[in-house]
């Protein structure tokens, strides 16, 4: 390594460089991951998104080092998983949180005693020990659940014990391996607010391995894309959602809206979509985090036309509109064509379905 690839790795409080694994099984070879590399800054929620059998897990486990690889390598916190003594190793996988999606609680131990499990290593004498689990379930909103058992709580209050057990020893990095997939969506969307919330507050990294890119919409900065072992694309959430270019990355996006929706609506000659002349069918696609002005009311006013929204699905992601609308410009042509070349101009994604 170059005294420049070692600082950059530093800077990042989890590098991957060209990780490779092979299970061998006695059915024969099966490569999991091919050449992985991904950097994980301090403070990111970073997404790693794939489909069943993509490799996920195993880059889990590699990152805390349950898994050996078989080339590259794991930096985390600066120190190279692979090649740690046995005493580091437990160390870094100390300062390494994680949750699953079943939970993997004690049945037989409450609520308190499922949290404190995680803290009978840590040094700290018994009193101290029950004010930590006190302050842990305070966090994560289940103070009152303490001495319940596991079996009298939702899926969403167990998420939220592991969640404090993941916390017990303050880690740098807590990784979710599909912790909200076995939820309902509102338990979901609870569960990553309290994440974020931690992020925020208490400036955790997070690693959230999810097959769902709702999820990656609502929490995560930044998203890598794995299919087969090897990862198809990766960067900022918005701009990954903004314009995916891989076919799998442009699936998953394509999951969190209804934009497709007009394909079918077309396709089946819906009434919705029937134009009378003069009208145009248009999807615009928000794809500039310029755009913040009130785009319909403007072109509507500026260029006299109609706008009759059929459709809209419009997020905020780092604070920028993203998402689009499908919609009918009625008008005189030459005005609706001044007003699509205006929505160019200010970086909207014009396409035309009918005219
Ligand atoms: N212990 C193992 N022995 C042999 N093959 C394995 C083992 N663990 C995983 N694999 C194989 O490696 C590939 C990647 O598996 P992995 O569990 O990492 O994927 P994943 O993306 O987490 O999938 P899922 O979302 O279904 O959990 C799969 O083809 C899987 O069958």
């Amino acid at each position: 390594m170059t005294d420049k690839t070692a600082a950059s790795h530093q800077r990042n409080l989890v590098a991957i460089r060209d990780l490779k694994k092979t299970y061998r099984t006695e059915d024969g070879e099966k490569v999991a991951l091919h050449d992985v590399n991904l950097d994980i800054a301090k403070c990111d929620i970073y997404g790693i998104i794939g489909l069943s059998g993509a490799g996920k897990s195993t880059l889990v486990r590699c990152i805390n080092g349950l898994e050996q690889y078989d080339g590259g390598s794991v930096i985390v916190d600066g120190r190279e998983i692979a090649v740690l003594p046995k005493h580091d190793l437990r160390t870094v996988r100390r300062s390494i949180g994680m949750i699953f999606q079943s939970f993997n609680l004690m049945p037989s131990r409450t609520v308190a005693g499922n949290v404190e499990l995680a803290l009978l290593d840590s040094g700290l004498d018994k009193n101290r020990r029950k004010s930590r689990v006190k302050e842990l379930l305070k966090l994560v909103d289940l103070s009152e659940k303490a001495d319940n058992y596991p079996n009298e709580l939702s899926g969403g209050q167990k998420q939220r014990v592991a969640i404090a057990r993941a916390l017990a020893n303050n880690p740098s990095v807590l990784l979710s391996d599909e912790a909200t997939s076995a939820l309902d969506p509102n338990t979901t969307k609870s569960i990553l607010k309290l994440l974020k919330h931690l992020h925020d507050t208490l400036g955790l990294t997070i690693v959230i391995i999810t097959h769902q890119m709702s999820v990656i919409k609502q929490i995560c900065n930044r998203v890598a894309v794995i299919d087969r072992g090897t990862i198809v694309e990766e960067g900022r959430v918005f701009d990954i959602f903004a314009n995916p270019k891989a076919p799998l990355t442009q699936a998953f996006v394509a999951t969190t809206s209804n934009l497709g929706k007009i394909n079918d609506l077309l396709e089946d000659g819906s009434d919705l979509v029937n134009l009378h002349s003069g009208q145009v069918l248009l999807r615009m696609k928000y794809i500039s985090k310029e755009v913040s002005e009130a785009l319909v009311s403007h072109i509507s006013r500026s260029f006299d036309i109609d706008v009759n929204i059929i459709f809209g699905d419009i997020d905020i992601i780092d604070d920028a509109p993203l998402g689009g609308l499908v919609a009918i410009l009625d008008g005189p042509a030459d005005r609706i064509e001044t007003a699509i070349g205006y929505l160019k101009s200010r970086n909207i994604g014009i396409e035309v379905l009918t005219q």
